[in-house]
């Protein structure tokens, strides 16, 4: 539960923007790609993705390097194999409609009206070719087509196909319920298998299929028959009710009144920001939490609320080590000051007092969890200050060579007045001097040096000073004195 909270709280802002703007990238990316082929393929990418994320995080470093390859070659053999593809999914015309506008969704196309003329046309012998475009850009597969834009009727089929019209020849493309084109060439199949009475209309039908994702419809001039052509498929279709089948499953035309299908392009949208939103959470969770890291931080401890006339004598550590965890942006850019670790005095006695170190002695940013403290207890020595006169001494280190004796010393000042616990100060009987060299010394002198507080815990009253001048008089053994 700590754990959990601890989880909560380390949640920054910039998160749940994060985890906003990627899966309204995600959401966008379905809409702008759904239904065409490279749609697949990159869906297969980002599950690549994820698997060499997560075989880096349980640490296969062989494994994930070697999907890190392969989702490298795929993206790059995905943009050039779905170029037109990708081109057409992205051909929006500024950065708002890239950003918020959906792929034109153009009027469901009137395929009563388009299979009925169909089957007109069969029965009055009038050859005829119509192109529907699936999601693929066409354009460098067809050519030589004269812009129309009519409103589909079949008043107007009947007469573009009309023998005598001079735009007979050739295809016509139907997109939603426009005629965009007419008289445009398609490429012919190169397939042997196709029957032999097969004329270059049908070839043309069969041979844009096979290199798009188009349906292709023609009605034979000779015979009559409704012919349609999608991917590598080419067959007769005798009843319209068929064609209507066939055509509302390429059109992705939903059975139902328009209301009914806006409510369920609704439903399918929502399901996918929805969908995008929850695997955008699963990879951020997934991937924040495989940055934890737990890192070791010594921190000076803090005492409050000392009782009045008593001071720290002595405590047994100065630091206390901390072993935190979190995630490791958050755990890495912690500043002294963030991390605190005060023990509270206000029950210490005089003496010795053993303080237990726990969790709410330690101070920590929100998202940092404690691990493990040391020591588990301090112990803190509290006693009365007082203040006492003590004497001061020289701390000769080494010897005087072996020709010379030290006659007298003199020390500048001979007491110093001191502070500290009065149960110290009981056991304190003299001051040193910082060690002075006797090895050194030829003749007699002067010698500037500090005193040296011990135990630490001591202080000079503010009117004693931390120097001291040591006068001594050497003497050669026998000679007298040596100046
Ligand atoms: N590459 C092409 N692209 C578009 N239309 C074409 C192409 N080649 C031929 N056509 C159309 O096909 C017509 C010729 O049909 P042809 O009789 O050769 O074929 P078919 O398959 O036997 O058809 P039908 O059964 O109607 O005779 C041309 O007048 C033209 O309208």
């Amino acid at each position: 539960m700590a754990k959990f909270l601890a989880f909560l709280s380390s949640i920054r802002w910039q998160d749940p923007v994060d985890i906003i703007i990627i899966s309204y990238i995600l959401l966008r990316v379905y809409i702008l790609f759904q239904g065409t082929n490279a749609f697949g393929v990159l869906v297969g990418i980002t599950s690549l993705w994820i698997l060499q994320e997560v075989a880096g995080s349980i640490g296969l470093i062989l494994t994930s390097s070697a999907i890190q390859g392969i989702t490298a070659a795929a993206a790059i053999i995905t943009i050039v194999v779905f170029r037109n593809e990708i081109r057409s999914a992205l051909q929006l015309r500024n950065l708002k409609a890239f950003l918020w506008g959906f792929p034109s969704r153009e009027e469901a196309a009137p395929i009563d009206i388009i299979v009925d003329s169909l089957y007109q046309m069969g029965k009055r012998r009038i050859g005829a070719l119509i192109v529907f475009p699936g999601k693929e850009d066409l354009s460098e597969a067809i050519h030589g087509g004269i812009p129309w834009n009519g409103t589909v009727s079949q008043e107007m089929l009947l007469s573009i196909f009309w023998p005598k019209n001079p735009v007979h020849d050739g295809a016509a493309i139907i997109r939603g319920r426009q005629v965009v084109e007419v008289g445009v060439l398609l490429p012919l199949s190169q397939r042997q298998d196709l029957p032999s009475y097969y004329g270059t209309r049908h070839r043309a039908a069969a041979g844009l299929a096979e290199r798009s994702d188009a349906l292709v419809v023609a009605v034979s001039e000779e015979r009559g028959r409704v012919t349609v052509a999608k991917d590598n498929r080419i067959s007769p279709v005798a009843q319209p009710e068929e064609l209507l089948q066939i055509l509302r499953r390429h059109l992705n035309i939903m059975d139902g009144a328009p209301g009914l299908r806006k409510k369920r392009e609704r439903i399918r949208l929502t399901v996918a920001a929805v969908l995008s939103f929850l695997i955008v959470t699963a990879i951020w969770f997934g991937f924040t939490r495989s940055q934890d890291t737990i890192i070791a931080l010594n921190v000076p401890i803090e005492y409050a609320n000392r009782p009045p006339n008593f001071e720290i004598l002595d405590t047994s550590v100065d630091e206390a080590k901390l072993q935190l965890y979190g995630s490791s942006a958050l755990v890495k850019s912690l500043r002294s000051g963030q991390v605190q670790v005060r023990l509270d005095l206000s029950k210490a006695s005089e003496g010795r007092n053993v303080i237990p170190l726990t969790q709410d002695n330690i101070v920590l940013p929100p998202g940092v969890v404690l691990n493990k403290i040391q020591p588990s207890t301090i112990e803190v020595t509290l006693d009365v200050p007082t203040t006492r006169e003590l004497p001061l001494q020289v701390d000769w280190v080494g010897k005087l060579p072996e020709n010379l004796v030290m006659v007298r010393t003199t020390v500048s000042p001979e007491t110093v007045r001191v502070i500290g616990g009065s149960k110290i100060l009981e056991k304190v009987t003299t001051i040193y001097t910082s060690p002075v060299r006797l090895d050194n010394l030829s003749k007699s002198g002067t010698v500037n040096t500090t005193l040296v507080l011990t135990p630490p815990s001591l202080k000079l009253t503010s009117d004693s000073s931390e120097r001291v001048t040591v006068t001594y008089v050497l003497e050669d053994r026998g000679r007298g004195d040596r100046r």
